[in-house]
Protein backbone atom coordinates (compact mmCIF):
# COMPACT_ATOMS: atom_id res chain seq x y z
CA UNK A 1 0.00 0.00 0.00
CA UNK A 2 1.11 3.48 -1.12
CA UNK A 3 0.88 7.20 0.28
CA UNK A 4 -0.11 8.26 -3.40
CA UNK A 5 -3.75 8.18 -3.81
CA UNK A 6 -4.80 6.12 -7.25
CA UNK A 7 -6.46 8.79 -8.84
CA UNK A 8 -5.85 12.22 -7.57
CA UNK A 9 -8.44 15.75 -9.24
CA UNK A 10 -6.83 18.26 -7.81
CA UNK A 11 -8.28 21.89 -8.34
CA UNK A 12 -9.64 21.19 -11.70
CA UNK A 13 -12.44 23.40 -13.82
CA UNK A 14 -13.98 22.49 -16.77
CA UNK A 15 -15.92 25.45 -18.59
CA UNK A 16 -17.51 26.06 -21.88
CA UNK A 17 -17.23 27.70 -24.25
CA UNK A 18 -20.75 29.92 -22.89
CA UNK A 19 -18.49 30.75 -19.48
CA UNK A 20 -20.76 27.94 -17.65
CA UNK A 21 -18.72 26.13 -15.22
CA UNK A 22 -19.12 22.52 -14.97
CA UNK A 23 -16.68 21.54 -12.48
CA UNK A 24 -15.71 24.09 -10.74
CA UNK A 25 -12.33 23.54 -8.50
CA UNK A 26 -13.25 20.05 -8.08
CA UNK A 27 -10.87 17.93 -5.58
CA UNK A 28 -11.15 14.43 -5.34
CA UNK A 29 -8.83 11.02 -4.99
CA UNK A 30 -9.66 7.38 -5.11
CA UNK A 31 -7.54 5.40 -2.96
CA UNK A 32 -6.10 2.31 -3.86
CA UNK A 33 -8.38 -0.64 -3.04
CA UNK A 34 -11.40 2.11 -2.06
CA UNK A 35 -15.13 2.11 -3.39
CA UNK A 36 -15.48 5.95 -3.72
CA UNK A 37 -18.45 7.34 -4.37
CA UNK A 38 -19.84 10.46 -6.16
CA UNK A 39 -23.82 11.63 -4.79
CA UNK A 40 -25.43 14.60 -6.20
CA UNK A 41 -29.15 15.19 -7.52
CA UNK A 42 -29.47 15.69 -11.26
CA UNK A 43 -26.44 18.04 -13.15
CA UNK A 44 -24.15 18.63 -10.71
CA UNK A 45 -21.41 17.47 -12.47
CA UNK A 46 -20.99 14.37 -11.74
CA UNK A 47 -20.71 12.57 -15.20
CA UNK A 48 -19.04 15.49 -16.39
CA UNK A 49 -16.04 14.67 -13.91
CA UNK A 50 -16.47 11.48 -15.13
CA UNK A 51 -15.70 11.93 -18.75
CA UNK A 52 -12.88 14.11 -17.21
CA UNK A 53 -11.34 11.68 -15.32
CA UNK A 54 -11.76 9.54 -18.42
CA UNK A 55 -9.95 11.80 -20.52
CA UNK A 56 -13.35 12.83 -23.28
CA UNK A 57 -11.72 15.63 -25.63
CA UNK A 58 -14.74 17.85 -24.86
CA UNK A 59 -14.21 17.39 -21.41
CA UNK A 60 -10.29 18.74 -20.79
CA UNK A 61 -9.92 20.78 -17.77
CA UNK A 62 -9.46 24.28 -18.22
CA UNK A 63 -7.32 24.80 -15.14
CA UNK A 64 -6.34 22.31 -12.45
CA UNK A 65 -4.03 18.62 -12.85
CA UNK A 66 -5.45 15.07 -12.79
CA UNK A 67 -3.08 12.44 -11.39
CA UNK A 68 -2.96 8.64 -11.95
CA UNK A 69 -0.62 6.41 -9.45
CA UNK A 70 1.29 10.18 -9.03
CA UNK A 71 1.99 10.99 -12.62
CA UNK A 72 0.03 13.87 -14.48
CA UNK A 73 -2.19 12.28 -16.83
CA UNK A 74 -3.95 15.64 -17.43
CA UNK A 75 -2.92 15.96 -21.22
CA UNK A 76 -3.49 12.04 -21.81
CA UNK A 77 -5.78 10.70 -24.36
CA UNK A 78 -8.40 8.24 -23.47
CA UNK A 79 -6.53 5.59 -24.83
CA UNK A 80 -3.72 6.29 -22.96
CA UNK A 81 -5.46 6.83 -19.48
CA UNK A 82 -7.66 2.96 -21.24
CA UNK A 83 -3.83 1.49 -21.20
CA UNK A 84 -2.84 3.06 -17.52
CA UNK A 85 -5.80 0.87 -16.08
CA UNK A 86 -8.45 3.46 -16.35
CA UNK A 87 -11.77 1.88 -17.82
CA UNK A 88 -15.31 4.18 -17.76
CA UNK A 89 -18.94 2.12 -17.87
CA UNK A 90 -21.20 4.98 -19.40
CA UNK A 91 -24.66 5.80 -17.99
CA UNK A 92 -26.50 4.25 -21.29
CA UNK A 93 -24.16 1.31 -22.70
CA UNK A 94 -23.91 1.23 -26.14
CA UNK A 95 -24.51 -0.87 -29.16
CA UNK A 96 -22.32 -2.70 -31.19
CA UNK A 97 -24.10 -4.02 -34.11
CA UNK A 98 -22.76 -6.72 -35.86
CA UNK A 99 -20.40 -7.76 -32.86
CA UNK A 100 -21.49 -10.94 -30.67
CA UNK A 101 -21.79 -11.06 -26.81
CA UNK A 102 -18.29 -12.82 -27.10
CA UNK A 103 -16.86 -10.84 -29.12
CA UNK A 104 -17.76 -7.35 -26.75
CA UNK A 105 -16.51 -9.16 -24.19
CA UNK A 106 -13.15 -10.35 -25.94
CA UNK A 107 -12.95 -6.67 -25.98
CA UNK A 108 -11.93 -6.92 -22.07
CA UNK A 109 -9.93 -9.38 -22.26
CA UNK A 110 -8.88 -11.07 -25.75
CA UNK A 111 -7.75 -14.42 -24.64
CA UNK A 112 -10.52 -15.06 -22.33
CA UNK A 113 -11.47 -18.84 -23.06
CA UNK A 114 -15.51 -19.33 -24.19
CA UNK A 115 -15.51 -20.87 -20.22
CA UNK A 116 -14.01 -17.51 -18.52
CA UNK A 117 -16.99 -15.61 -20.46
CA UNK A 118 -19.25 -17.83 -19.20
CA UNK A 119 -18.14 -17.56 -15.62
CA UNK A 120 -18.35 -13.95 -16.35
CA UNK A 121 -22.18 -13.98 -17.23
CA UNK A 122 -22.75 -15.98 -14.60
CA UNK A 123 -21.10 -13.64 -12.16
CA UNK A 124 -23.82 -11.52 -13.70
CA UNK A 125 -26.59 -14.07 -13.83
CA UNK A 126 -26.93 -14.41 -17.64
CA UNK A 127 -27.49 -17.23 -19.45
CA UNK A 128 -24.55 -19.02 -21.62
CA UNK A 129 -26.60 -18.75 -24.86
CA UNK A 130 -26.18 -15.00 -24.23
CA UNK A 131 -22.99 -15.12 -25.76
CA UNK A 132 -23.75 -15.88 -29.38
CA UNK A 133 -26.19 -13.23 -29.16
CA UNK A 134 -25.78 -9.95 -30.94
CA UNK A 135 -25.00 -6.63 -29.32
CA UNK A 136 -27.86 -4.90 -30.64
CA UNK A 137 -31.06 -3.75 -30.12
CA UNK A 138 -32.33 -6.91 -29.96
CA UNK A 139 -30.62 -6.75 -26.48
CA UNK A 140 -32.57 -4.96 -23.68
CA UNK A 141 -30.99 -1.68 -22.07
CA UNK A 142 -30.66 -3.77 -18.90
CA UNK A 143 -28.96 -6.51 -20.51
CA UNK A 144 -26.90 -4.52 -22.10
CA UNK A 145 -25.81 -2.79 -18.92
CA UNK A 146 -25.26 -6.26 -17.23
CA UNK A 147 -22.89 -7.27 -20.35
CA UNK A 148 -21.08 -3.93 -19.16
CA UNK A 149 -20.49 -4.92 -15.71
CA UNK A 150 -19.07 -8.16 -17.10
CA UNK A 151 -17.05 -6.87 -19.41
CA UNK A 152 -15.57 -4.83 -16.46
CA UNK A 153 -15.05 -7.75 -14.54
CA UNK A 154 -12.93 -9.15 -16.78
CA UNK A 155 -10.95 -6.71 -17.53
CA UNK A 156 -9.55 -5.70 -13.69
CA UNK A 157 -8.94 -2.40 -14.60
CA UNK A 158 -6.94 -0.33 -11.60
CA UNK A 159 -9.79 2.24 -11.90
CA UNK A 160 -13.09 1.12 -12.64
CA UNK A 161 -15.73 4.10 -13.34
CA UNK A 162 -18.92 3.51 -12.83
CA UNK A 163 -21.17 5.98 -13.99
CA UNK A 164 -25.19 4.82 -12.29
CA UNK A 165 -23.95 1.36 -12.73
CA UNK A 166 -27.78 0.15 -11.62
CA UNK A 167 -29.76 2.07 -14.11
CA UNK A 168 -32.09 0.35 -16.29
CA UNK A 169 -31.16 -2.66 -14.18
CA UNK A 170 -33.64 -4.34 -12.22
CA UNK A 171 -34.25 -4.42 -8.53
CA UNK A 172 -32.72 -7.73 -7.84
CA UNK A 173 -29.87 -6.76 -10.23
CA UNK A 174 -28.39 -4.42 -7.50
CA UNK A 175 -26.96 -6.60 -5.28
CA UNK A 176 -25.08 -8.12 -8.57
CA UNK A 177 -23.77 -4.53 -8.59
CA UNK A 178 -22.63 -4.22 -5.18
CA UNK A 179 -20.76 -7.92 -5.87
CA UNK A 180 -19.18 -6.87 -8.40
CA UNK A 181 -17.86 -3.66 -6.52
CA UNK A 182 -16.47 -6.16 -4.02
CA UNK A 183 -15.03 -8.81 -6.60
CA UNK A 184 -13.14 -6.03 -8.09
CA UNK A 185 -11.18 -5.02 -4.85
CA UNK A 186 -10.86 -8.46 -4.48
CA UNK A 187 -8.92 -8.28 -7.35
CA UNK A 188 -6.88 -5.29 -6.71
CA UNK A 189 -9.25 -2.29 -8.56
CA UNK A 190 -10.48 0.55 -7.31
CA UNK A 191 -14.00 1.98 -7.90
CA UNK A 192 -15.35 5.70 -8.47
CA UNK A 193 -19.11 4.91 -8.72
CA UNK A 194 -21.76 8.09 -9.70
CA UNK A 195 -24.74 6.42 -7.92
CA UNK A 196 -28.24 8.21 -7.04
CA UNK A 197 -28.69 5.21 -4.93
CA UNK A 198 -28.84 4.76 -1.07
CA UNK A 199 -27.97 1.07 -1.39
CA UNK A 200 -24.96 1.60 -3.64
CA UNK A 201 -23.40 4.53 -1.55
CA UNK A 202 -23.50 2.41 0.99
CA UNK A 203 -21.29 -0.09 0.01
CA UNK A 204 -18.64 3.08 -0.46
CA UNK A 205 -15.78 3.58 1.52
CA UNK A 206 -15.79 7.34 1.05
CA UNK A 207 -18.05 9.34 -0.55
CA UNK A 208 -18.11 12.96 -2.00
CA UNK A 209 -21.43 15.37 -2.78
CA UNK A 210 -21.20 17.14 -5.88
CA UNK A 211 -23.60 20.29 -6.46
CA UNK A 212 -23.21 22.63 -9.43
CA UNK A 213 -19.98 21.97 -10.13
CA UNK A 214 -18.16 21.75 -6.79
CA UNK A 215 -17.69 19.70 -4.16
CA UNK A 216 -19.72 20.41 -1.11
CA UNK A 217 -19.06 17.68 0.86
CA UNK A 218 -16.19 14.85 1.43
CA UNK A 219 -16.73 11.81 4.32
CA UNK A 220 -18.55 8.80 5.25
CA UNK A 221 -21.31 7.90 3.12
CA UNK A 222 -23.84 7.88 5.30
CA UNK A 223 -23.02 11.33 6.44
CA UNK A 224 -22.79 12.48 2.86
CA UNK A 225 -25.97 10.82 1.84
CA UNK A 226 -27.68 12.05 5.02
CA UNK A 227 -26.74 15.40 3.82
CA UNK A 228 -27.53 14.90 0.46
CA UNK A 229 -31.56 14.07 1.54
CA UNK A 230 -32.06 16.67 3.85
CA UNK A 231 -30.01 19.98 3.59
CA UNK A 232 -28.87 19.93 0.10
CA UNK A 233 -31.64 22.04 -1.41
CA UNK A 234 -31.50 25.02 -1.70
CA UNK A 235 -27.48 24.69 -2.17
CA UNK A 236 -25.99 26.47 0.72
CA UNK A 237 -23.07 28.63 0.87
CA UNK A 238 -19.92 26.23 0.69
CA UNK A 239 -18.73 28.13 3.57
CA UNK A 240 -21.40 27.15 5.93
CA UNK A 241 -21.19 23.83 4.26
CA UNK A 242 -17.99 23.05 5.55
CA UNK A 243 -19.27 24.19 9.04
CA UNK A 244 -21.51 21.45 8.45
CA UNK A 245 -19.36 18.94 7.57
CA UNK A 246 -17.08 19.37 10.04
CA UNK A 247 -19.97 19.22 13.17
CA UNK A 248 -21.11 16.27 11.78
CA UNK A 249 -18.02 14.39 11.54
CA UNK A 250 -17.01 15.16 14.88
N1 LIG B 1 -21.31 19.21 -23.47
C1 LIG B 1 -22.03 20.01 -22.68
N2 LIG B 1 -22.38 21.26 -23.07
C2 LIG B 1 -23.10 22.08 -22.26
N3 LIG B 1 -23.54 21.73 -21.05
C3 LIG B 1 -23.23 20.50 -20.62
C4 LIG B 1 -22.46 19.58 -21.39
N4 LIG B 1 -22.31 18.43 -20.69
C5 LIG B 1 -22.96 18.63 -19.54
N5 LIG B 1 -23.52 19.86 -19.49
C6 LIG B 1 -24.27 20.47 -18.38
O1 LIG B 1 -23.47 20.34 -17.24
C7 LIG B 1 -24.28 20.07 -16.11
C8 LIG B 1 -23.80 18.80 -15.44
O2 LIG B 1 -24.14 17.70 -16.27
P1 LIG B 1 -23.82 16.21 -15.85
O3 LIG B 1 -24.31 15.31 -16.94
O4 LIG B 1 -22.40 16.12 -15.50
O5 LIG B 1 -24.71 16.05 -14.55
P2 LIG B 1 -25.02 14.77 -13.64
O6 LIG B 1 -24.71 15.16 -12.26
O7 LIG B 1 -24.33 13.57 -14.20
O8 LIG B 1 -26.58 14.63 -13.82
P3 LIG B 1 -27.56 13.33 -13.83
O9 LIG B 1 -27.68 12.88 -12.41
O10 LIG B 1 -28.84 13.91 -14.34
O11 LIG B 1 -26.98 12.30 -14.76
C9 LIG B 1 -25.70 20.02 -16.59
O12 LIG B 1 -26.30 21.28 -16.39
C10 LIG B 1 -25.55 19.72 -18.07
O13 LIG B 1 -26.64 20.23 -18.81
Amino acid sequence: MTDTPLLQVDEVTVTRENGKKLLDQVNLRVEHGEITGVLGRNGAGKTTLAYTVMGLPSYRPNSGRIFFEGKDITDFSITERSRLGITLAWQYPARYEGITVAEYLRLSRKDATRRELEEALDFIQMEPFYLDRFVDKALSGGERKRLELASIYLMRPKLAILDEPDSGVDLLALGDVIKLFKKLIDFGSSVLVITHRDDIASACDRAYLLCNGKVMLEGQPIAVKQYLMSLCSPCSDPLLVRGVISNESQ
